[in-house]
């Protein structure tokens, strides 16, 4: 039997990436009555119908799933932000660090653009990250600094890039496999990443081995799906310093004789942390209080 995996799904054809070549596969009926979805990412057998066509016969089970965009498989996230233009901003990295650490996924914490910084600063938020235990990537996508070490990390797996508008996701991975081509700038847009190519991510294979997914579609409306007493576990920091408050139900909020506040005031815990973790944690309240 023949081995795959699904790079996009296009008009009820489930495109297979086996060998270097592309197989244009439809599902076996049994798929369709047991309505289930295939997902691009899925590892699947099949078998040839002709040159280039094929039948889908089996469907490995998922090692993962990512809900937004709709993957299967998926290994690691890189969380990618500009160091400038436009700014870093802590409290969006430590959003997208809950989100990402809410699917579960492996993190690369990616800070581009280190072309227009001034090293010291780049130094001190790698240091912050790398201390609470992230993978810190500092690159400049337009001079090619860094993106050797990117590239290595991207090796035979499934590699999603999100991060905010503007960050150079599309100006990173054209500068790791120039053939992409995507657009950069503001015309991206407009053209190819359209309403309707949102939907359906697309795995785009890299040299060597592994894929990236073109269309990170990181939502924060998922907070909403936290309990209060949770979101530190999203924290590593938080996480580890939280046994040793007093209260095991210690929110870290206005409870006395909390340890991570201890932490806090001895340095341990940085408070631009903490503050994204108050931040967090009442949006949690609010959106809770809506029901
Ligand atoms: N100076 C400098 N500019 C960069 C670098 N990387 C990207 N840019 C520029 O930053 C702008 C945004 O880059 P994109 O690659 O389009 O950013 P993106 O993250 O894909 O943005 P969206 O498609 O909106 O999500 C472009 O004008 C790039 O030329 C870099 O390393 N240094
Ligand atoms: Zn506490």
């Amino acid at each position: 039997m023949l081995k795959g995996i699904v790079v996009k799904a296009y008009n009820s054809y489930y495109y297979i990436q086996s060998g270097g070549k592309i197989i244009a596969c439809n599902l076996r009926g049994r798929f369709k009555k047991e309505r289930f979805s295939l997902l691009v990412g899925d590892e699947v057998t099949y078998t040839l119908t002709g040159p280039d066509k094929g039948v889908i016969e089996e469907i490995r089970p998922r090692r993962s799933m990512l809900k937004r965009p709709m993957v299967a498989n998926v290994d690691q996230v890189v969380l990618t932000f500009a160091a400038v233009n436009p700014n870093i901003n802590t409290a969006l990295v430590d959003k997208f660090l809950v989100i990402a650490e809410l699917s579960e996924l492996e993190i690369v914490l990616c800070i581009n653009k280190i072309d227009l910084s001034d090293t010291d600063s780049v130094a001190k938020l790698a240091e912050l990250y790398e201390q609470i235990g992230y993978k810190v990537l500092t690159v400049s996508a337009k001079q090619g600094l860094g993106i050797h070490a990117l590239r290595l990390l991207l090796f035979d797996k499934i590699t999603v890039f999100a991060g905010p508008s503007g960050a150079g996701k599309s100006t990173i991975l054209n500068a790791i496999q120039p053939g992409l081509e995507l657009m950069t700038g503001e015309v991206s847009h407009k053209i190819g990443r359209g309403k309707h190519t949102t939907r359906f991510a697309e795995l785009l294979p890299v040299t060597g081995g592994g894929f990236v997914v073109d269309t990170p579609g990181f939502s924060f409306t998922e907070f909403n799906d936290i309990e209060e007493a949770h979101l530190m576990d999203y924290f590593p920091d938080i996480a580890r310093i939280a046994p040793t408050c007093k209260f095991s139900t210690c929110l870290h909020y206005k409870e006395p004789q909390c340890g991570v506040k201890q932490a806090i005031a001895s340095g341990l815990i940085s408070q631009a942390r903490y503050q994204s973790y108050l931040e967090i944690l009442t949006e949690i309240r609010e959106s809770k209080k809506g029901y």
